[in-house]
């Protein structure tokens, strides 16, 4: 099992999405900011350092919004998505493809990593932070 952290992050309405890379797996399917933990650190940790790499913003994490197991053909990934809040700068797309800020009603204009179905039909019935 692979340990994945993600981040939700609001901005009234609209929470962020991001779009992979095409040259990575699940190459231009939309995401949360987020990645793999690395040995040695805590979820939060490698939330904050994949947001640094990612987006070149510092975060506060707060509380899990939920968690998800998916398996896929390569790996077999654990989900946390955390609550997050930009702490410090502006997002930038030093790694994704794109970004958006979308509001619920969007969801079905973008295809979502499959881990990330269920997280989206939540997310679709509740109100903003
Ligand atoms: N970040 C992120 N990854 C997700 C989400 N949903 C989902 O299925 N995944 C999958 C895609 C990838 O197979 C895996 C995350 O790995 P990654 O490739 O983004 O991790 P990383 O940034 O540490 O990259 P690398 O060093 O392995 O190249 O989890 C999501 O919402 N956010």
């Amino acid at each position: 099992m692979t340990e994945v952290v993600a981040a939700l992050i609001w901005d009234n309405d609209k929470f962020m999405i991001c779009q992979r890379p095409a040259e990575k797996a699940r190459g231009l399917l939309w995401e949360f900011v987020g990645g793999k933990v690395e040995p040695g650190e805590t979820k939060e940790e490698a939330l904050m350092r994949e947001c640094r790499e990612e987006l070149g913003v510092a975060i506060s994490v707060g509380g899990v919004f939920t968690e998800v197991e998916h398996r896929y053909p390569d790996i077999c990934v654990h989900l946390t998505l955390f609550n997050a809040k930009i702490a410090e700068g502006v997002p930038r797309k030093l790694e994704h493809n794109d970004i958006r800020w979308i509001r619920r009603e969007e969801i079905p204009l973008y295809d979502f990593c499959p881990a990330d179905v269920e997280i989206l039909q939540k997310l679709k019935n509740y109100r903003s932070i």
